[in-house]
């Protein structure tokens, strides 16, 4: 059996202006569409830029193998709630992803595990795929972050139960490695990585799922990790799109 897709996806979080978006997406676009593996579908690329970016990067996506989404949504699907997008918004508006519980959303917006929780349902309800976010908040060892991680995700899916072909991603982020310099050492990401998808594996409510590694992530890191990491969450590293190509090529590699 081929190996699966190598997930890349990219959030832009609010670094950029929205001009200087919109033209980095058009540029990825380019580089996506160049890329063989991107268009075999060996590596899946998904980014996710601010709102008001959503549709002109949609228009730069459009045809291509590039999917949008989205950096939060809203737990209900409509009403009065004065500054928020909902999920059906995020539909009509071209996406396919939508990030949930990034820890910069835990720790600035008071977002806990139930919230997390109604945002993940509200992703699947509406046929977006949640990028759902874990990760320790200090170092520790692997076995303690591992365990800290997964009941993060069992509560912040713990709404779910639909029997459906629900597809799901997990970001494992520690959060120690955010914006840091450097990512968290190969064998911790993979010691974390293959026990989130241990337990999503034995979750009959997730046969689609996947695992990717976030935090200070770049060049030179996907092709240390093994199989059990599906790919990589990029941020500020990706922000060059030389760079993101040169990822792009590390995870054709990867795939052979
Ligand atoms: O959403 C992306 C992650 O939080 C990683 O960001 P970073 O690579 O800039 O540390």
């Amino acid at each position: 059996m081929p190996p699966a897709p190598t997930l890349l996806g990219v959030s832009l979080k609010m670094y950029f202006g929205h001009r200087q978006t919109v033209d980095w997406c058009r540029d990825v676009a380019r580089m996506a569409a160049e890329h063989p593996a991107v268009g075999s579908g060996a590596v899946d690329l998904f980014i996710l830029p601010s709102f008001p970016a959503l549709v002109p990067a949609g228009q730069a996506f459009a045809g291509g193998p590039v999917r949008l989404g989205a950096q939060n949504l809203h737990w209900e699907d409509g009403g009065p709630f004065t500054g928020e997008v909902s999920g059906p918004q995020l539909r009509e508006a071209g996406c396919s992803y939508v990030e949930v519980g990034h820890a910069e959303r835990r720790r600035l917006f008071a977002e806990d595990d139930r919230i997390v929780a109604a945002k993940a349902a509200a992703a699947l309800r509406n046929g977006l795929i949640p990028v759902i976010c874990v990760g320790e908040q200090q170092r520790m060892p692997a076995d303690e972050a591992a365990a800290t991680c997964t009941a993060q995700l069992e509560a912040g899916v713990r709404t779910v139960t639909d029997g459906q072909q629900l597809q799901v991603v997990v970001a494992y982020e520690p959060v120690w490695a955010i914006g840091s310099s450097e990512p968290a050492s190969v064998e911790h990401i993979r010691a974390v990585c293959s026990r989130l998808r241990t337990w999503l594996a034995g979750q009959d409510r997730f046969p689609h799922h996947r695992v990717m590694y976030g935090g200070s992530a770049g060049p030179g890191l996907l092709g240390r990790l093994g199989q059990e990491v599906g790919g990589l969450f990029l941020g500020r590293f990706a922000h060059d799109v030389g760079a993101l190509a040169g990822i792009v090529d590390e995870a054709a590699e990867r795939a052979g």
